[in-house]
């Protein structure tokens, strides 16, 4: 039986979700934007079936609906939505990072009948826009659910079955331990991203050679900084309170690390780092999700010309897709380091034997 979606938001997360749930030929998308632009873009690369032009009717024809908005804009719409003309037994749901206001706002659409089940996809990418969106984004991601505690297992059964084919690992935490988890493993890791930017932005001022030092550490532990302002406006807002728990407790951390750098006790501070390896070495890096959502793979390339279209012509002729490539100038040898990232964990894998079976450049997996 076809299933009508309807997706508010068809950036980097809506577009993906519509990508994904598209390969499901009983799912049909229809998809709004509040740019028309991008409105436009969506039905154009196929991301959409149908552009709505009009919330409140096009909600009507809906199974289920899916608030891929800025959380703000989110929270604004849940409000407006009792207006809307819904099917009876209509899922909303939502892809928001934050989950506590939204749930709070949830409450009064649960006590007008309307059945609302939290989501937040924990996988995504410091890019943003319908062009960044791909249809594997969630694979092996986890897909956080925030149901309200009394809500039937059949209502969530439905969504869980719908994102099936995202092939996401469908979890369901309650809202105030989703915002604790994500302050901390994701939203005030933004904080800080965004502040050692500023930090070098200051630092700059006065010795502007820095700047272009800036190589693979500070470029792996600041990407997120590119991500959309508004998304994380939004977000800092809503988590405000585990953000200001997260930053007291890093704060302190910030003095235990001051206390080794005074006392310089070498065994100490290597004792430091050591249990940082060993904490980062155990987490599940090899699975997409909030680790990771691009799949990097190093080459160690000697400096001749055409040596990075011969690399990229193997690759293309063993038909493995490549997101993104760069060269990582950290080193003045005659070896530079090609860096090129996958959609998957498997297309690395291909290029790795790739690679292997046509030069003799080493490769590395950070
Ligand atoms: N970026 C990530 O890594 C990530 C991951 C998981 C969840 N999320 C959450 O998913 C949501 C979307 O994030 P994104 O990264 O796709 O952002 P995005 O900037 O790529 O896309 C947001 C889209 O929403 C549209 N929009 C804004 N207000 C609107 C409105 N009132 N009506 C209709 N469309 C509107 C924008 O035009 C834009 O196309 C956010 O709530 C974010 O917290 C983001
Ligand atoms: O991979 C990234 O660039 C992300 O920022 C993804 C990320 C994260 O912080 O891990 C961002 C926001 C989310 O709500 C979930 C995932």
């Amino acid at each position: 039986m076809q299933q009508n979606v309807f997706i508010i938001g068809l950036g980097l997360i809506g577009g993906s979700l519509a990508l994904s749930l598209k390969r499901n030929k009983d799912v049909k998308i229809i998809g709004y934007d509040a740019n028309g632009q991008t409105l436009k873009t969506a039905k154009r690369i196929s991301v959409i079936d149908e552009i709505a032009t009009n919330l409140e009717e096009s909600s009507a024809f809906a199974d289920v609906i899916v608030f891929a908005t800025p959380v703000s804009e989110t929270i604004r719409l849940m409000k407006e939505l009792p207006k809307w003309q819904l099917k009876k037994q209509v899922i909303i749901t939502d892809t928001g990072s934050t989950k506590k206001e939204i749930m709070k706002v949830a409450i009064s659409l649960k006590e007008q009948g309307i059945t609302f089940i939290g989501g937040h996809p924990m996988a995504g990418s410091h890019k943003s826009g319908v062009e960044a969106a791909r249809p594997i984004l969630f694979e092996n991601a986890y897909y956080l659910l925030t149901p309200f505690e009394d809500e039937t297992d059949e209502r969530v059964q439905v969504l869980i079955n719908l994102l099936q084919v995202t092939k996401a690992k469908v979890v369901q935490v309650g809202a105030e331990e989703h915002d604790h988890m994500t302050a901390v493993v994701s939203h005030f890791p933004h904080l800080v991203a965004a502040s050692l930017v500023h930090q070098l932005s200051f630092e700059n001022e006065q010795y502007p050679f820095t700047k272009q030092l800036a190589a693979g550490g500070f470029r792996d532990l600041t990407r997120i900084a590119s991500a959309n302002p508004i998304v994380w406006r939004d977000i800092t807002l809503q988590n405000r309170q585990e953000l200001t728990d997260q930053l007291k407790a890093w704060t302190n951390e910030m003095i235990k690390l001051q206390e080794l750098l005074s006392y310089a006790d070498s065994s100490d501070i290597e004792n430091y780092f050591n249990v940082a390896k060993k904490v980062r070495d155990d987490l599940p890096i090899n699975t997409q999700g909030a680790m990771f959502s691009v799949f990097d793979l190093y080459v160690d390339v000697p400096d001749y010309p055409g040596v990075i279209s011969e690399i990229t012509g193997y690759l293309a002729k063993d038909n493995i897709s490549i997101t993104n490539l760069r060269i990582v100038e950290t080193r003045e040898d005659i070896f530079g380091i090609l860096v090129i990232s996958f959609q998957s964990t498997n297309d690395r894998a291909k290029a790795v034997e790739c690679i292997a079976n046509n030069t003799t450049f080493e490769t590395y997996i950070s």
